[in-house]
């Protein structure tokens, strides 16, 4: 083996390796001579060249970076001096990089290479050959749907003729670490490569390194004392200001308070029991003058529509008639747009407190479970990485490790994903505890690592540099592996896939395959390489059978709804698409905010965070980012009953999911609702009269099921101690059989309020009934996709979960933290696009049409009338593109028959 097992990094200098394993870097140390100045990045000494003069990294400010950090920072890093932000010279025996200008006085050997091409390749020896694969995200094939590009190609190196012969996934296993060799081999292009270079030893390629020249270097900058001054200056102003924004922040919590009492003085006991949360509305200053335009435009509207129809046009009473009906449904649909925007609302949420009020010291975290379930369907559209990436982020998120359990739904049947998942499991021992050790944000590697430190201002910890640097690395290996894995699945075989012990791979027919669930990480004994325990990882890959209709992603999610309440039957459920990753490891505390909070929480029946993306260009030319929506509407919405469901970034309460009415409200007296300042715009004049009637109904079906009662709950098998729901302890067992399906450990785990399961069942036998329930008839006649989990009819199945939820009188809570909360890729590019929007109008329509239509359903429940009024929208917009069409044509027919829309004024008015 050339590389001698060894980890060696470089440039396309054929002869110039440097050595990035941690025993090498000491090897080198002893080799190199230290001048006894510190490296400001990474606290090691910085070197003496070998002419005896000072390492300068910076020629102009000679801030201190010793040799290592200087060439990574030039390979990877910002290629600026810490300091000055000079962009980083080449210096003499330093590695060429890419931007670098031709130098003349530098004679390289390789000069007759291209060195356009900086793509990081990885070598590895696999069954006794060599292969090369391209470690760069950003070649390769470029993944239109999430904007980022993946490179599967394997290379096979000239030297051999042959393409090693790699029979899936067999081979994956020997894809060590420490086999690898990383390095940058001299390219002409991606398949042409140069032979690869022998290892060299580090002290002899040290000595024979060119002699750097003499250069006047003019030491101003660290250890002079102007420079300690400088720091100690810009400490003590950093010091100040924090100072002024913590006391501007407490004196603004003061002010604007009227929640409750002036909490700053407030001993920290008392801190505990302050609401979680706080409704910030909108200052009147800012939103009356909307309000008053939107009424001035009503009154015009009203004009505008008096003369119209009061003067119809006798000779063209057709044109006349059309462009009525057109005026009137764009009046319409501004109506059913601008209402619900009538008083929007800000929220701010105390992470703080709430850390106050369940973890207490001491004792164990009271904070409630979350099962988040990540949905992916294609390998070759959603690549393996991105999901791999959303998957770490969900394990290293900051929150209590037992508390977290993660499900990926493949829809696939993929060994691909299996496989990925797998390297995944194994990769996140090694990232989840690097994030929690240094609080990095995002927890998504690929994510974390494109975005580049600055040294000086956050006073980054040398050890932690050193971390990073090694993470960094243990994450292109981690690349390289799951990128070969991708490569190596892009043929299938003749007989499919075989797993490692030589059974064939169960999901080989996607439309024909059994259920399959893997639990890869958490309570098998697995602990992080800190000895640490690891969040819950389950692969999830539901039964598919022909003649069995799957309803896309609303039967997966149902599916994981079912196999999570078996397994861990968390009382929170989060979804994320798999390409929407973790950005604010805080996300799941700022939802626990809302759904935690004793007063305001039991209502709740999710918390809708906005969808960011990134790699969208600056001016957004397909509009991606949806900013009206998501910054306009959906706060105006949450003023009202709730922003509505977008289908990820969402945490749920299982109980809401599970079709059960809403707590009813305590009502404060004299009043018929609960809004603070109630308009009763938003609750309607009439809505009293039917809470009325809803409850009086209520109370009717009470008395009917109270005998039922006795004998619910003894019927079920074990009989489950612990709290039980109001709800469900109401209805049979026949009944919840029929809604719930016929698994008796299902029906067991939602009469559990709280949720958890029973300390008496055994793993084995939980995921025997776990492949139940995932069976492709299990949904079968039971309630399923109309009543309970995702509601099925729609491709945009989102909108109706939400608006179900509502219906039965929850309300649902938009969360906006400073930070993004989630990130995803959107398609950019314009047939992506316009695919996307496509399918949402379709979407609509499936909805318009079916019986869950707005426009008519759910009247009597505890949907709020402007609420309503946003879901008809969200299901006719489509249709504007009837009207629109016609009155586009309209001036082009008005042209050709010399008639017009509105009656000619007289030619001869005054006689
Ligand atoms: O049979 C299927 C089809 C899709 N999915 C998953 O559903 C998600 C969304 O599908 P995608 O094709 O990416 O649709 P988009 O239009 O990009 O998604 C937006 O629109 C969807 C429909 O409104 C919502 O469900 C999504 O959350 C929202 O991001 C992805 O995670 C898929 O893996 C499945 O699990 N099974
Ligand atoms: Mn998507
Ligand atoms: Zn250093
Ligand atoms: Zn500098």
């Amino acid at each position: 083996m050339a590389t001698g097992g060894r980890l060696i990094a470089g440039s396309h200098h054929r002869n110039e390796f440097v050595l990035i394993n941690a025993d090498d870097i000491s090897r080198i140390k002893s080799v190199r001579e230290l001048s006894g100045q510190i490296c400001q990045i990474c606290g090691d000494g910085v070197e003496i060249t070998v002419d005896g003069e000072l390492f300068v990294a910076c020629n102009e400010c000679a801030f201190p970076v010793c040799r290592p950090c200087y060439e990574y920072e030039r390979r990877e890093g910002n290629k600026a001096c810490p300091q000055c932000k000079t962009r980083y010279k080449r210096i003499k025996g330093s590695p060429r990089v890419e931007g670098d200008e031709e130098e003349d006085d530098i004679d390289d050997l390789e000069h007759e290479f291209d060195y356009a091409n900086s793509n990081t390749w990885a070598t590895q020896e696999v069954a006794g050959e060599m292969l090369t694969v391209c470690l760069d995200i950003d070649y390769g094939n470029h993944d239109s749907a999430s904007g980022i590009s993946t490179c599967s190609e394997l290379v096979s190196p000239p030297f051999s003729s042959q393409v090693p012969l790699l029979s899936y996934p067999k081979e994956n296993a020997d894809l060590h670490a420490d086999q690898l060799a990383l390095m940058v081999p001299p390219f002409t292009g991606h398949r042409n490569r140069i032979y690869p270079t022998p290892y060299n030893d580090p002290s002899v390629s040290l000595q024979s390194r060119p002699k750097v020249p003499k250069k006047n270097v003019v030491v101003y900058g660290y250890g002079s004392v102007a420079w300690k001054d400088r720091v100690a200056e810009w400490k003590k102003r950093q010091n100040e200001k924090l100072q002024m924004v913590e006391h501007q922040r407490q004196n603004e919590d003061g002010d604007v308070g009227g929640d409750g009492p002036d909490d700053t003085d407030l001993p920290v006991m008392d801190e505990a029991r302050q609401p979680l949360s706080r409704k910030l509305p909108i200052p009147s200053s800012m939103i009356s003058p909307y309000r008053l335009i939107i009424i001035l435009r009503l009154m015009i509207l009203g004009f505008f529509f008096h003369y119209r129809l009061l003067h119809p046009v006798h000779d063209a009473y057709g044109l006349w008639v059309t462009s009525v009906i057109c005026e009137i449904w764009f009046a319409i649909s501004w109506i059913l747009d601008q209402f619900p925007k009538w008083c929007p609302v800000r929220r701010e949420t105390y992470l703080d407190r709430l850390s106050l009020r369940y973890e207490k010291e001491g004792k164990p975290t009271e904070l409630a479970s979350i099962d988040i379930f990540v949905s992916t369907v294609d390998p070759t559209k959603e690549p393996p990485l991105i999901t791999a990436n959303t998957v770490l982020s969900i394990l290293a998120v900051d929150y209590p490790v037992d508390k977290v359990a993660c499900y990926v739904s493949d829809d696939g049947a993929a060994m691909l994903t299996f496989e990925a998942l797998s390297e995944t499991s194994e990769f996140a021992r090694k990232w989840v505890p690097f994030c929690k050790k240094f609080s990095i944000e995002p927890r998504a590697p690929e994510w974390y690592f494109s975005q580049k430190i600055d040294y000086l201002k956050n006073k980054v910890h040398p050890a932690f540099v050193k971390h990073r640097r090694a993470m960094k690395r243990e994450y292109e290996e981690f690349k390289v592996r799951i990128n070969s894995l991708v490569s190596m699945a892009q043929k299938v075989p003749e007989e499919g896939w075989t797993m490692q012990d030589g059974t064939p791979w169960p999901g080989n027919n996607v439309r024909n395959h059994p259920g399959m669930i893997q639990v890869l990480l958490g309570h098998t004994g697995v602990h992080d390489i800190e000895g640490n325990e690891l969040p819950r990882l389950v692969y999830v890959s539901r039964e598919k059978r022909p003649g069995f209709e799957h309803h896309k992603k609303a039967g997966a999610m149902n599916a994981l709804v079912r196999v999570s309440a078996v397994i861990s039957n968390a009382p929170y459920l989060l979804n994320v698409d798999c390409d929407h990753y973790i950005n604010n490891s805080k996300a799941l505390r700022e939802a626990m905010c809302f759904m935690m909070d004793p007063s305001l929480g039991k209502r709740v029946c999710y918390v809708q965070f906005p969808q960011r993306f990134d790699g969208i260009d600056r001016h957004d030319r397909y509009s991606n980012r949806n900013i009206v929506f998501f910054d306009i509407n959906m706060r105006g919405l949450d003023g009202i009953q709730g922003p509505i469901y977008v289908g990820t970034g969402c945490v749920f309460r299982r109980q809401a999911l599970y079709g059960y009415d809403a707590p009813v409200k305590k009502k404060p007296p004299g009043k018929t609702c609960n809004c603070p300042r109630c308009c009763c715009l938003c609750c309607g004049s009439r809505k009293g009269k039917k809470v009325k009637q809803r409850d009086q109904k209520k109370k009717k079906m009470k008395h009917r099921e109270s005998s039922n009662q006795i004998y619910a709950l003894e019927t079920i098998q074990g009989g489950i101690k612990g709290i039980y729901t109001e709800q469900a302890s109401k209805t049979s067992p026949d009944e919840l059989e029929k809604k719930f399906g016929q698994s008796p450990v299902f029906i067991a785990s939602t009469l559990l309020e709280n949720g958890g399961i029973p300390d008496e069942a055994r793993p084995a036998s939980l995921l025997n009934e776990a492949i139940q329930v995932i069976s492709c008839d299990y949904e079968d006649k039971t309630d399923w996709g109309k009543e309970v989990g995702w509601i099925y009819g729609s491709v945009t199945e989102d909108i109706l979960t939400g608006f179900k939820m509502h219906c039965h009188g929850w309300r649902s809570v938009y969360c906006i933290p400073k930070r993004p909360a989630f990130k995803g890729s959107a398609p950019i590019n314009l047939s992506d696009r316009l695919h996307q929007v496509l399918r949402w109008a379709l979407g609509s329509v499936e909805i318009f049409f079916s019986k869950h239509c707005p426009v008519w359903y759910g009247y009597g429940g505890g949907l709020k009338w402007l609420e309503r009024f946003s879901y008809i929208n969200s299901v006719v917009y489509p249709w504007t593109s009837i009207p629109l069409i016609i009155y586009c044509t309209l001036p082009a027919i008005c042209l050709l028959t010399g008639k017009f829309i509105v009656p000619e004024v007289s030619p001869n008015p005054i006689r």
